[in-house]
C-alpha cells in the first residue's frame, strides 16, 4: 500500500503539486494522467526521493519513506521512464542485473534472472543478452529498461511515460506485455501518462492532476460516469466516452450463448475491438474463441450498444 498524506512539492512561491492525499492498494495500477506541467512527474519521483516533499508524508506498506536510506529506497523500487535510460557501455544482461549485482546476489541467481526477464519480455536471451543497447530497436531497448527496473523483483514499479516514444502498435504490445508482468508477480504499478487511451487500457484506478492537484481519483469507470470536474470531462472527451466504457471490459464478459457466422474472436480482447470487428466485417454478431480455440458462444452488436450505454 503507498499512502500520499497532504504531498506538496513547491519550488519558490509555486505550488507544483498541492495536498495530494490518496491511496494507492498492493497489486494494481494507477495510472496517473494530466495536462503537461500539472505535476505528475514530480508526484511519483516523490515516492522513491528523486523530489523531497516540501511537506507531507508518503508511506510504503505504512512506512515513512524517509525513514529509509535513499539508496535503499531506490533499489527497492523499480522505476522505468521514457527513453528507458540504460547504460550504452553495458550489455542487455549487464544492464538488466544492475540492480541485483548492487544487492550482491550469486551470479547463478543473476543469470537465471536475466533469463527469465528476457523470455518473459520475448527477447531471446541467447541472442540478445550480449548485445548492447545500440544495436536494438527503440521498442526492445524500452522493454529492457523496464526488465531492468524489474530485476530485483520490486512489490512497487514506477513508470514514466514509458511507452511514450514508441509508434501505436508496439506500444499496444508494450502495454500488453506489462499487463502480463503485473499479473505475473503482482506488482503495484504506478505509471504517467498523458495518453487517455492507454490509461484506459491499464488502470484500476486513475488520479487526474490539474495544476498541481489531484482533482478526481477513481476507477475509470466512475470516471467516465461521474467525472468531478469539467476539466475531468474534457480530458476523458466526451465523444470517446461509450468507446472507453468498452474498451475497459473484456469479450469474454459479453458472451451470449449460441453460434455465428465467420472468423472468431478472443475472448480476451476488449469489447471496444469486438465492436471494430463486428463494424468492419459488417455482422449482426461473433463467435468468441476461449485461449484454446474453443467457441465460448456469440457476441452480439446489440449487447454491446446496450453496454456502450450511460450506466444507470
Ligand atoms: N526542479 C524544478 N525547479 C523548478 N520547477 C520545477 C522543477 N521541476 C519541475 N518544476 C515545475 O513543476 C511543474 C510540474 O512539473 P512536472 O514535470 O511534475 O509535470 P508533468 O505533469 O510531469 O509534466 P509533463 O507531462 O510535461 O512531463 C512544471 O511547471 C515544472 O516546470
Amino acid at each position: 500500500m503507498i499512502e500520499f498524506e497532504h504531498i506538496t512539492k513547491r519550488y519558490g512561491d509555486t505550488a507544483v503539486v498541492r495536498d495530494v492525499s490518496m491511496a494507492v492498494a498492493p497489486h494494481t495500477v494507477t495510472v496517473v494522467v494530466g495536462t503537461s506541467g500539472s505535476g505528475k512527474t514530480t508526484l511519483i519521483r516523490m515516492v522513491n526521493r528523486l523530489v523531497e516533499p516540501t511537506s507531507g508524508i508518503i508511506r510504503i506498506d505504512g512506512e515513512d519513506n524517509r525513514s529509509v536510506p535513499e539508496f535503499e529506497l531506490r533499489r527497492r523500487i523499480g522505476y522505468a521512464i521514457q527513453g528507458h535510460g540504460l547504460f550504452p557501455h553495458r550489455t542487455v544482461a549487464e544492464n538488466i542485473a544492475t540492480v541485483p549485482t548492487l544487492l550482491g546476489w550469486d551470479r547463478s541467481r543473476i543469470r537465471a534472472k536475466v533469463e527469465e526477464l528476457l523470455t518473459l519480455f520475448q527477447l531471446d536471451p541467447d541472442f540478445f543478452g550480449a548485445r548492447y543497447p545500440h544495436e536494438l530497436s527503440g521498442g526492445q531497448q524500452q522493454r529492457v529498461g523496464v526488465a531492468r527496473a524489474l530485476a530485483a523483483e520490486p512489490n512497487l514499479l514506477l513508470m514514466d511515460e514509458p511507452f511514450g516514444a514508441l509508434d501505436p502498435i508496439i506500444r499496444a504490445k508494450a502495454q500488453e506485455d506489462l499487463i502480463a508482468i503485473q499479473k505475473h508477480f503482482g506488482t503495484t504499478i504506478i505509471l504517467v501518462t498523458h495518453d487517455m487511451e492507454e490509461a484506459f487500457r491499464l488502470a484500476n484506478k486513475i488520479a487526474v492532476m490539474d495544476k498541481g492537484e489531484v482533482v478526481q481519483y477513481a476507477t475509470p469507470e466512475e470516471m467516465l460516469v461521474r467525472p468531478a470536474t469539467p476539466f475531468v470531462e474534457e480530458l476523458i472527451g466526451a465523444s470517446e466516452r461509450p468507446f472507453r466504457l468498452l474498451a475497459i471490459e473484456r469479450a469474454g464478459a459479453a458472451v451470449e450463448p449460441g453460434a455465428a457466422e465467420g472468423p472468431p474472436i478472443a475472448e480476451d480482447l476488449s469489447q471496444r475491438e469486438a465492436l471494430s470487428e463486428l463494424l468492419w466485417s459488417g455482422r449482426e454478431a461473433l463467435p468468441v474463441a476461449a485461449s484454446d480455440g474453443s467457441i465460448v458462444g456469440r457476441l452480439s452488436l446489440d449487447s454491446l450498444i446496450r453496454r456502450a450505454a450511460r450506466p444507470r
